[in-house]
């Protein structure tokens, strides 16, 4: 079976090295993973899948059960189906896997559910006197009940079959947490009266993906670029994010929060951060969280006249925002956002930040691109338009790459923009790059807090963009349309070549077979 090599071998105290963590997980712990919402549609797409490969992987204990909860009245059986094409394994894996998982329906505001819950996982428990229990409640649901349903577990699900050294019980929550500061800061009081910082895990899935993870080692690991990463070279930076698609059917959901809440506020914010913080004392959780804190308080809040906003009408075969049936016809939401932002302290007073997110664009991409200021005109003319960029692809095919200038071979003395170039799947050929729910919630499992955001982080987050939301929410401004497939209102460029970006209209990325590819 998946994890039997690991299961008896035996394990060192801590769990420092990638197959130390391994073995600690799958000898010692009884795991119980609760997935609230088990109906829905984050929990076929992403927590099953994500539980599925760590399982095969063998990262999750030999004991372990993972139990859904919702209102629907399923059977056991009818989970496992609903789930199983979502699994990317051998029929074995998947068979082995289904079978650690079962289904208990109940509502999320009474105690009856929850009571049967708290009988099924004491029932297991028991037995285990002497192992540690994992409690790892899940909450794939709308953030309106989250109150609720963490009251239903505090009430009925605190008390666990053993109280074995090393026993623990932690809530994972989604994303949105509210709809501005005020709402936000509601929530965090009620769950905080409910359970304490440590046992929350405010999932942000962008701070798992490949690059989010090495933003702490590329950028206090490399001599080179410490020194420049401050206004003194830098001339702007974009943290952009496009997808190619629309609301497609979840526009009842997207038309209430729009494109700021969506992203920007949460998963691009957290860019921010790990890219304008200053070096952490260590690497521990709160270290780290301290420093993306620091860096966040000194955010501005966006202006109305640093934004432009957009809202797709219909391009190539896909319909118009306003054309969806689950959205208001005289909606006035954004699918399309720039902002461009100022973080107050030394070092990067004065350097915009522009942000850039949109839905049914002309590619799926997200990426950062630091861009240093052009040199002091010296022997080589038209040097402007050459400027040093760094840029870090998140999606799709992690890339890092630095564009520099150089000669072009040849007899003249001819510069031209060329690139270092670390292309993830030509450099880590084979290399396995986990989904970032697979790593968020092993760290959950572990109880590693540094990749999940801090109360105080998002009241900073949410300070930075309050006032712009509110102005939007107020019908201050319509957005401004753009048809599906573009870049977005061309007012965009306008913003950005405004805030400093300027763009090399020359270079082109040769790809292996030596064809030019530009975006
Ligand atoms: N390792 C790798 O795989 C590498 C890949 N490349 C590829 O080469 C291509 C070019 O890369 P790169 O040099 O970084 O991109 P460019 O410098 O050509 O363009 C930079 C960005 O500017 C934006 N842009 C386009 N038109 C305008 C405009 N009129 N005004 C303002 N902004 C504009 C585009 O983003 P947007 O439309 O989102 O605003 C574009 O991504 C990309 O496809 C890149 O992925 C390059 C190097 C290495
Ligand atoms: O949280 C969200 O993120 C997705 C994009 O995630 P990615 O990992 O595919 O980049 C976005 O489509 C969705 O609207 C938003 O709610």
């Amino acid at each position: 079976m998946p994890s039997s090599d690991l299961q008896h071998r035996p394990c060192s105290a801590s769990a420092s090295s990638r197959d130390d963590v391994r073995c600690f997980i799958a000898n010692k712990l009884v795991l119980s993973v609760i997935v609230l919402g088990a109906s829905g549609d984050l929990a076929k797409k992403k927590t099953f899948p994500a539980l599925f490969t760590l399982f095969k992987k063998g990262f999750l204990p030999k004991n372990l059960r993972i139990i859904g909860y919702a209102r629907s009245k399923l059977s056991d059986e009818d989970l496992r189906e609903k789930i199983k094409g979502y699994l990317k394994g051998t029929d074995a894996e998947i068979k082995e896997f289904l079978s650690r998982i079962s289904y208990i329906p109940g509502s999320y505001d009474g105690d009856e559910g929850f009571q049967s819950l708290q009988t099924s996982l004491e029932t297991r428990e028991k037995g285990h006197e002497s192992s540690p229990i994992g409690r790892l409640f899940y909450l794939a649901l709308p953030p309106t009940v989250y109150p609720q349903v963490c009251a239903g577990i505090k009430r009925n699900c605190t008390e666990m079959g053993s109280d074995a050294e090393g026993s623990w019980l932690r809530l994972v929550v989604e994303k949105p947490f509210g709809m501005d500061l005020e709402s936000s800061e509601e929530l965090a009081d009620k769950l905080g009266a409910l359970f304490p910082e440590d046992q929350l895990y405010r999932i942000d899935h962008y701070l798992g993906k490949e690059l989010m993870q090495n933003m702490l080692v590329l950028r206090f690991a490399n001599q080179f670029l410490s020194p420049t990463w401050h206004r003194n070279f830098i001339s702007n930076v974009q943290i952009c994010f496009k997808e190619p698609f629309g609301t497609d059917g979840r526009g009842g959901y997207f038309d209430e929060f729009g494109i700021i809440r969506d992203v920007m506020q949460n998963h691009l914010i957290q860019v921010l951060a790990l890219l304008a913080m200053e070096q952490p004392v260590t690497l521990s959780a709160d270290d780290i969280r301290d420093e993306k804190v620091k860096v966040l308080r000194c955010v501005s809040p966006v202006k109305l006249d640093d934004t432009v906003l957009g809202q797709y009408t219909a391009g190539g075969d896909q319909r118009g925002y306003l054309e969806d049936e689950t959205v208001p016809k005289d909606s006035k939401t954004p699918t399309f956002a720039t902002c461009v932002m100022n973080i107050n302290n030394e070092r990067w007073s004065g350097v915009p930040w522009i942000m850039k997110a949109g839905k049914a664009l002309n590619e799926r991409k997200v990426e950062i691109r630091v861009q240093y200021k052009s040199p002091a005109s010296g022997i080589h003319p038209n040097l402007n338009e050459m400027r040093n960029e760094l840029v870090m692809r998140l999606q799709p095919d992690e890339a890092i790459y630095m564009k520099i200038v150089v000669k072009e071979p040849g007899l003249e003395m001819h510069p031209t923009v060329s690139e270092m170039d670390l292309s993830y799947k030509q450099r880590y050929q084979g290399a396995d790059i986990p989904d970032a729910y697979e790593r968020l919630i092993l760290d959950a499992i572990r109880g590693d807090q540094q990749h999940f955001v801090r109360r105080d982080e998002l009241r900073a987050a949410w300070a930075a963009f309050t006032p712009l939301l509110h102005a939007i929410d107020a019908g201050e401004v319509t957005p401004q349309p753009y048809p599906a497939g573009s870049r977005g209102p061309p007012a965009s460029d306008v913003l950005v070549s405004r805030a400093g970006f300027v763009k090399n209209t020359e270079y082109i990325w040769k790809t292996e077979e030596g064809k030019g590819d530009i975006s």
